[in-house]
């Protein structure tokens, strides 16, 4: 192939849907000139044709953060300006991937859009996450550093403080998106979480709006509220926990009314499906139907929060993919909450779609 070639193959991988015209401007050649490199490429069968694409059925993709998550295990209370001995133990993690590994061991075709640095912890990432999710768009950044979740635990458990470095992230650019729009075009499942910038969240929603692709919104923390779109018509589903909710709608949630309260905030604001999770207490979820509480999973033995929040999203979509009614999609949700929340691990190892179904009878 020579270089105007591999140019055009490079533009045709990056978007099938460009027209001739959009091509040849883009490389600066004439659009006669462009159609016979075209069939020349077409003769030697590395162009194979023209097609529609058709949406793939239930294939997902997740956009947003990819991290390596530290834990440092402090032995005593932590003591400011001085060096405290503690144990640390990492995994990898961030919202996009975890629901997206979750998701792919639910057997689910599922493609991750993020970005990270070309550094040791990303090929740590890709080493977890590539058995159960496609990779292949994730942009690797020259001189960045990949996204990284730091915790502090006291020897309780509690955590002290918690230091993110997400800064790779404001590279998750409309740019990026628009390189990558026919995958989130030929999902029929888009999930996007706020470590996105919020014009990037407002451009996905924009194309799933346009192409039908269904969208899931799940923030990631309550300083990263100010990222939501400020419409939320297209919004198939938001989950939210207590504190991302409060800061949202202003809405303290104290009692049952005020929950239920927060949910037709949200339902009112053109969501379609709302759910606010509140820990040990359950969630309230609803649409246009009725709103109403479900009690989380009692008999969990917690041995380790973490993912928790993510495991409910992935199982509630699993159950939302799979054609459920709306009480089993969050009854999905639940138990792999609860499940998760008896696991050391972040997304557990054993997780598949006929674990998670014996489960739910278990559990019935
Ligand atoms: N202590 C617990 N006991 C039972 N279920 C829990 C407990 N903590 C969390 N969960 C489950 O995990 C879900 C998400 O937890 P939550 O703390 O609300 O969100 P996040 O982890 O995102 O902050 C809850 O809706 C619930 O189903
Ligand atoms: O600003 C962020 N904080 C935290 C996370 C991720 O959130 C997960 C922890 O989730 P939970 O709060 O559900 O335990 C971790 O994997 C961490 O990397 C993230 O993506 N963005």
């Amino acid at each position: 192939m020579n270089e105007k070639e591999a140019a055009i193959v490079e533009l045709i991988r990056r978007n099938p849907y460009l027209s001739q015209q959009e091509m040849a401007e883009s490389l600066g050649i004439s659009r006669p000139a462009l159609a016979n490199l075209i069939s020349g490429l077409m003769r030697r069968g590395i162009i194979r044709g023209r097609a529609y694409i058709l949406a793939e059925e239930n294939r997902v993709v997740a956009i947003g953060g990819a991290n390596v998550d530290r834990k440092f295990h402090l032995k005593a209370s932590a003591q400011a300006g001085t060096s405290n001995p503690s144990t640390v133990s990492s995994s990898v993690g961030g919202v996009a991937r975890n629901v997206a590994e979750n998701i792919g061991r639910l057997g689910h075709p599922v493609s991750l859009l993020t970005v990270a640095g070309n550094d040791a912890d990303w090929q740590r990432i890709e080493q977890a996450t590539a058995p159960h999710v496609e990779l292949s768009h994730a942009a690797l950044l020259p001189g960045r550093t990949t996204g990284s979740y730091s915790a502090v635990l006291n020897p309780d458990g509690e955590m002290a403080i918690a230091l993110a470095d997400m800064d790779v992230y404001d590279d998750l650019s409309p740019d990026y998106i628009d390189a990558h729009a026919p995958v989130i075009q030929g999902a029929a499942l888009a999930v996007i979480d706020l470590n996105c910038p919020k014009e990037t969240v407002s451009h996905v929603q924009e194309l799933s709006r346009q192409s039908g692709t269904e969208l899931a919104v799940v923030p990631v923390s309550s300083p990263k509220m100010d990222r939501m779109p400020d419409d939320l018509d297209g919004i198939t589903w938001l989950i939210c926990n207590r504190d991302e909710t409060e800061t949202f709608t202003g809405i303290p949630v104290e009692d049952e009314s005020s929950w239920k309260e927060a949910v037709r905030f949200l339902l009112k604001k053109g969501v379609q499906n709302a759910v606010v999770t509140a820990g040990a207490k359950g969630v309230m979820a609803g649409n246009a139907d009725g709103i109403r509480h479900f009690p989380a999973i009692s008999e969990v033995r917690v041995e380790d929060v973490t993912g928790a929040g993510d495991a409910f999203v992935s199982g509630l979509l699993h159950g939302h993919l799979s054609g459920l009614g709306f009480d089993e999609k969050i009854r999905c949700g639940l138990v792999n909450a609860a499940k998760t929340l008896a696991s050391d691990a972040t997304v557990r190892p054993e997780l598949s779609a006929q674990q998670l179904k014996s489960e739910m009878e278990e559990l019935r």
